[in-house]
């Protein structure tokens, strides 16, 4: 007999609660998804799941898919403006003249987003100058949302298999974890979007579980570099879970999200992507999973939690270290909770001294802050972080994440100011941080080798470029595929700098 329920309850397994069990959508959904040898599955505890049904390689791309709906994070304050269409920033998009919201890179942009902007349009112009103000980019997804479905339930646009409004109800919208605070707040962006629309067949308590649902399903759109630069609904791509060890990795080309396999994936095995920053101890990123996504990690790596290579993890990525120069060891609070004792020499620091130094990098953080936001010279902000990192070098480990985070400001700040010499230092500094926090395939090391490698081809050492470039190649290649136009600029610059290379190399050898 034909399984009735579309989500192929695995056998023996309980079903979620807020998981429909049977939905016509869904039926059709999974035929589609044969075509990309995938299937969904309930499985207990997470719900819904998306399965490979043939082997995975790392590279392949196992889903792309269009967004739903999506917006480019422009606020009322932020310059330069981003294309609605192609989310590409520059000094001279052009508003749209009417609503004042929308922002277009020219003609072509403008059209492939007329049939909903127009709508759009209607409703946002209609609103005050104050009341357009709160038209911020969530509110103008939800907005959209509802616009979008109009579209399919007119047919002014198609809908198909995987991009349909049903595919949006589907999805978890945790309405009974979320808090009291959460609820109050999406209850009064639910009461402002059903202000702008005013449709009387839409009701409050459903736009507020729609602001539930984007919460732990929208994505961040991010470029090539993996700067956001938008939020974006796939209602398909919204079914894979998370692991901290994830085999697949989500990134996006323009506004197409794409997953791709970052490790071999055998048939019959759940494609997993990570929800969150995986550099951080299990606690941090139980914490960052429970309080966005609702749920407790139970993946490979969480359930080594309180194991001691799960303690000696935390320790190095978040703990302190002994002031003691020569030890380093490991703290630990003490029985009557008054200090930290060292793991090797025994050395005690009391809370007092640790928490002195933590209050000193505070308030240095706090200056470093707001003098960044007041545009004071990068030179200014990065003297306030070398302080903060001089701190942070007697209080952390080699390999903290605080640490880390710091130098990474201090990076930045000094490529703005084209001091390429120290900015290598700091790349250089950073680079064995990313060897051992992420996997051997990760876009974040895969970026960092690359900035390394332009850094060293620009500053004349060859042969170092040559082989920071090739280890940002072997990564990037796999989790950025090869036809985009960032991949084949860092191709071409692999090419060149090996040609400038053999060049050197002849030129003193021959
Ligand atoms: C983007 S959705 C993923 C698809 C979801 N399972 C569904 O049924 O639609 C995110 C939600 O899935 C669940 N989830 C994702 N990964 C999980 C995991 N590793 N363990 C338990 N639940 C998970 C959580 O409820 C989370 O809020």
């Amino acid at each position: 007999m034909n399984n009735p329920n579309p989500l192929n309850q695995r056998e023996g397994e309980k079903k979620s609660a807020e998981v429909p069990s049977f939905h016509p959508a869904m039926e059709n959904l999974q035929s589609a998804l044969k075509d990309y040898s995938l299937s969904v599955s309930t499985v207990p505890e997470k719900g819904r799941s998306l399965f490979a049904s043939r082997d995975f390689y790392p590279g392949d791309v196992i889903i792309g898919q269009e967004p739903y709906v999506c917006v480019p994070n422009n606020s009322s304050l932020s310059t330069p403006k981003r294309c609605d269409g192609c989310f590409i920033t520059s000094d001279v998009l052009r508003r749209c003249s009417r609503c004042h919201v929308a922002y277009y890179c020219g003609t072509a942009c403008q059209r492939s987003e007329w049939k909903l902007h127009r709508l759009e349009c209607e409703v946002v112009s209609r609103l005050d100058k104050d009341k357009r103000k709160s038209v911020t980019p969530s509110i103008r997804l939800m907005v959209r949302l509802y616009l979008r479905r109009k579209l399919q339930d007119d047919k002014v646009t198609p809908s198909t298999a995987m991009d349909n409004y049903n595919l949006v109800e589907a999805l978890v919208a945790h309405m009974s974890d979320i808090t009291e605070e959460q609820l109050v707040l999406y209850a009064q962006m639910a009461n402002l979007v059903y202000s702008i629309l005013k449709w009387p067949e839409i009701n409050i308590k459903e736009i507020a579980e729609n602001f539930s649902k984007f919460a732990c399903n929208a994505h961040t759109i991010c470029d090539n570099e993996l700067r956001p630069v938008g939020t974006g609904l796939y209602p398909v791509i919204s079914i894979i879970n998370h692991s901290c060890l994830p085999n697949s990795v989500l990134v996006f080309e323009g506004r197409s999200a794409l997953v791709r396999a970052v490790q071999h994936i055998p048939a019959g095995t759940e494609v997993v992507i990570s929800y969150i920053e995986t550099a951080g101890s299990t606690i941090t990123r139980q914490k960052a999973l429970k309080e966005q996504y609702l749920f407790t990690c139970t993946c490979p790596r969480c359930s080594k939690m309180g194991q001691k290579d799960d303690i000696q993890e935390s320790e190095i990525l978040e703990g302190y270290r002994c002031k003691n120069e020569k030890c380093g060891g490991f703290l630990l609070r003490t029985t009557d909770g008054k200090g930290f004792q060292c793991q090797g020499c025994q050395l005690v620091m009391g809370k007092e001294e640790i928490k002195e130094i933590i209050t000193e990098i505070e308030l240095l953080s706090e200056e470093a802050a707001s003098k960044s936001s007041f545009s004071c010279s990068y030179q200014e902000v990065i003297s306030i972080y070398k302080k903060i990192e001089k701190l942070q070098t007697k209080l952390y480990h080699p390999f903290s994440i605080n640490l880390m985070q710091t130098r990474e400001k201090i990076l930045k700040s000094l490529m703005e100011l084209e001091h390429w010499t120290e900015a290598l230092a700091y790349c250089k500094l950073t680079i064995p941080f990313y060897e051992k926090v992420y996997p051997s395939v990760h876009p974040l090391l895969g970026l960092q080798y690359y900035t390394c490698g332009k850094l060293e081809w620009y500053l004349g050492e060859t042969e170092e470029a040559v082989k920071s470039l090739t280890k940002a190649v072997d990564i990037l290649r796999i989790t950025h595929g090869t036809n985009t136009r960032f991949m084949k600029d860092l191709l071409m610059k692999l090419e060149e700098a090996r040609a400038e290379a053999s060049c050197k190399w002849s030129s003193i050898h021959c």
